[in-house]
């Protein structure tokens, strides 16, 4: 169906009662007044400067976002069973909320789990929902802007048109940026365990989506080892005929040798994740030369294994080699955690200081899909956050 002016209004009509009140707190896993209590730490109390701090994220999955009672409400709204243990006992809150809980053995068990789960998305209005939910839990932790994922082909493939998820997550987008002044911009990411052929179709269905800029760019996920990028070069230099900006996964489930193939046969600006290009030293200064963006994730790569720690993470030598990168949540009901979460974790790795911390903005804020206009607003407001800290120690941001 086609998306309506006010997600609210339209989030009501599909799912009655149900979508209002207490359900919809604990959707949201706040108050009403958008403050969180799921899923986080004392951050905001604990962490002033990083809680204040003007944040893009540039990698997050909206699937991804779909949290235990998201999930149990809309199960129920469109009759769709969620995997369970045992045929007759249906997920409760208990069991579904631990079974998203990390670690998850691999990147493979993960996307399995994941893609069982997004099945209950089926009208426009359930991505909307989906994406406002995401939206107004990221406002609390101080986004200011947003570049969501979305595994198109997962739900065509079953039967979901492309233009009700586009439409369902712009309404969201609009309402976000009206109600809450968070920019945000839809990245259509193709699954590269699925034929290119099928990327193809896809990216020429999306082509008016792209014209009127509901969909800004084509990314590419899944499954990654034995799915090099370069095998979908030529959808990728048609995405960038038809205006589309570029980036892809390279360097989680697979080597630096990926993150090359991915600059150099996709020829993208920007790498989802990325963290393993650290084992070139080669590929490392060609990245810094070329100012290409990390969209790194560091409770997601602890999640699933990639590292064993946040400290084991290349921060330090991204920030010494003069690699651009931003912290992000990749799938923050999967990882345990939202973004201010990933931003507090780094910071009790690596005692950062506001200098590196300012790096780190302005790269993220250079790095978005936004005109300058918006980069101006955003650098504003991270110069003026970085002056009232300067001097302070790390332990105190
Ligand atoms: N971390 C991840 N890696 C690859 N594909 C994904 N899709 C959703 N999350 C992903
Ligand atoms: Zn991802």
């Amino acid at each position: 169906g086609s998306p309506s002016p006010s997600s609210s209004s339209s989030a009501r009509r599909d799912g009655g009662r149900n979508v209002d009140g207490d359900w919809k707190r604990k959707v949201d896993g706040g108050d009403d007044n958008g403050n969180n209590n799921n899923n986080s730490n004392n951050s905001t109390t604990h962490h002033p400067f990083l809680s204040a701090f003007p944040k893009c994220e540039h990698h997050i999955h909206l699937e991804g976002a779909l949290t235990a009672p998201l999930l149990l409400a809309l199960s129920a709204k469109n009759n769709i069973p969620l995997p369970s243990s045992s045929p007759d006992q249906p997920p409760t809150l208990d069991s579904l909320t631990a079974l998203l809980s990390p670690p998850h053995s691999s990147l493979q068990a993960f996307l399995t789990l994941y893609e069982a789960h997004q099945t209950v998305l089926r009208t426009a209005s359930d991505f909307d929902l989906l994406a406002w939910t995401y939206l107004r839990r990221a406002h609390a932790d101080h986004v200011v802007h947003a570049e969501l994922s979305l595994d198109a082909q997962a739900h065509t493939a079953r039967g979901v048109a492309l233009s009700a998820a586009i439409d369902g997550v712009s309404a969201a987008r609009r309402r976000a940026e009206a109600e809450l002044g968070v920019s945000s911009r839809l990245v259509l990411c193709f699954q590269r365990d699925r034929p290119v052929a099928d990327a193809l179709r896809t990216l020429r269905e999306a082509a008016p989506h792209l014209a009127s800029g509901a969909v800004a760019g084509v990314g590419l996920d899944s499954c990654e080892a034995g799915f090099p990028p370069g095998a979908f070069a030529g959808v990728f230099a048609e995405a960038a005929r038809l205006g589309a900006r570029t980036t892809a996964h390279a360097g989680e489930g697979a080597g630096w040798d990926y993150v090359r193939d991915a600059v150099e046969r996709l020829g993208v600006a920007r790498i989802d994740h990325g963290v393993r290009a650290a084992e070139s030293a080669e590929l490392v200064a060609r990245l810094a030369a070329a100012g290409t963006l990390l969209t790194v994730c560091p409770l997601s790569n602890v999640s699933l294994g990639c590292v064993a720690a946040v400290r084991e993470l290349p921060v330090r030598r991204f920030l010494d080699a003069g690699v651009r990168f931003s912290i992000n949540s990749d799938d923050p009901a999967y990882f345990g955690g939202y973004l201010l979460d990933n931003y507090v974790a780094v910071q009790e790795a690596f005692g950062l200081s506001v200098g590196e911390w300012g790096v780190i903005g302005r790269a993220s804020i250079e790095g978005s899909w936004v005109d300058g206009g918006r980069k101006r607003e955003m650098l504003g407001e991270l110069e003026a956050l970085l002056k009232g800290f300067e001097g302070a120690e790390p332990r105190d941001l």
